[in-house]
């Protein structure tokens, strides 16, 4: 056969193939109708494992494509089901709930002291607001649980150095809203008392910071020690002889300090995510960021046929990162943040479907993010 008739047959299949799978959804529209009347779950593990075997077996040599074939359309047809039957109430009701207006905190939380970057974050988020700073992470989810704060600014990721992974599992933990976020240019300078460079033996800074200037260290054969917030390396080393600190040109001028190096990160564009976290869910009308959280069974493919659901709606995912669940050996959480907005239909009803069937699933928020 020539390639044009082969291409032929292959065309004739695939019309084959899609209108079966029309077929397919259509009739799991009705099966969706009946568990309406019948009071029964959308989700059958038992017949879909059944199904995801028998195909399995009478793939032959093509098994485990047929699989994940399969638990696709499954996955798929799960999610028409859900939205023909408006699943997913309680996250329906607390998308509808959430206030749209951008609030007016009184007081936020934030990292470290006055000139960390946290609290640069916190004043181009909150200018209005009465920054209150903590020595670390799990204070500051503290303060938003007791009301001492309204909300809470945290460090996430770094352009750099990757995730900050206790905010992760800190987020993870307490479940906030995610309310705003930031993307922050970040250049660390050397500041020091001292006035030359080559007087100092020891550089102080957040383990963060000391991590995006590992080169640089490295090059300049000085030991570095680590504290907890770039503006308290300030403080420290205001106050020691021979030191110096990783932190910005704001923290040294509050804390009195010479600069004696500037720019000193290893990568140019370095920049820093932060986010907001807040007690009540706020999906201001421009939010175009979605956060969610959920674990999936160790069984083969189910991650993939959670993500593919992403892609099947035409989502881009811009982060997803793994965190152990406590307690639990080798079991994992998985976060995620993708582009979208709970006000379009489908995605609001993929994460009503999702919501439905992921054990500890979370949405934690639709936001934006400013640059
Ligand atoms: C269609 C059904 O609902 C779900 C989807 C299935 C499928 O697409 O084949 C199978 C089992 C259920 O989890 C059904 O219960 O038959």
């Amino acid at each position: 056969m020539t390639l044009e008739e082969l291409r032929k047959q292959i065309d004739e299949i695939d019309d084959g193939i899609l209108e079966l799978f029309l077929k397919r959804m259509a009739c799991a529209k009705q099966v969706a109708e009946v568990k309406r009347q019948k009071g029964l779950p959308i989700f059958n593990e038992t017949r879909e494992l059944k199904i995801l075997d028998d195909v399995c077996r009478k793939a032959g040599e093509y098994g485990g494509q047929a699989r994940i074939l399969y638990a696709n359309l499954m996955a798929m047809s799960r999610e028409a089901q859900h939205s023909a039957l408006g699943s997913g109430t309680e996250l329906r009701q607390a998308v509808l709930k959430a206030s749209r207006f951008p609030n007016k905190p009184r007081s936020v939380a934030c990292l470290g002291e006055k000139g960390s970057y946290s609290h640069e974050a916190l004043s181009r988020l909150y200018p209005e607001a009465e920054p209150v700073f903590f020595p670390d992470f799990p204070s500051i989810f503290a303060a938003v649980e007791n009301g001492r704060a309204d909300l809470g600014v945290l460090p996430v990721e770094n352009s750099s150095a990757g995730s900050v992974n206790e905010v992760y599992d800190l987020i993870l933990k307490y479940r906030f809203s995610i309310v705003s976020a930031i993307s922050l240019s970040v250049r660390h300078c050397l500041a020091s008392r001292e006035t030359e460079l080559h007087e100092i033996q020891t550089v102080y800074s957040h383990p963060q910071a000391l991590r995006q200037c590992a080169g640089y260290l490295k090059k300049r054969g000085v030991s570095s020690a680590e504290c907890s917030s770039t503006a308290g390396a300030a403080k420290l080393a205001a106050g020691k002889r021979k030191t110096a600190a990783l932190c910005s040109e704001h923290a040294a001028a509050q804390y009195g300090l010479n600069i004696l190096d500037r720019n000193v990160q290893d990568s140019d564009g370095n920049r820093t995510r932060f986010i907001a976290i807040g007690q009540n869910l706020l999906i201001p009308p421009q939010a175009n960021k979605i956060s969610l959280c959920f674990a999936v069974p160790h069984r083969t493919g189910t991650l993939y046929t959670v993500l593919a659901r992403f892609a099947a709606s035409g989502l881009n995912l811009t982060k997803i990162e793994s965190r152990p669940i406590p307690g639990r050996n080798f079991e994992y959480d998985f976060y995620l943040d993708f582009s979208g907005s709970v006000a379009d239909p489908k995605t609001l009803d993929l994460l009503c479907a999702l919501s439905e069937e992921l054990t500890r699933f979370s949405f934690l928020g639709n936001y934006s993010e400013l640059e």
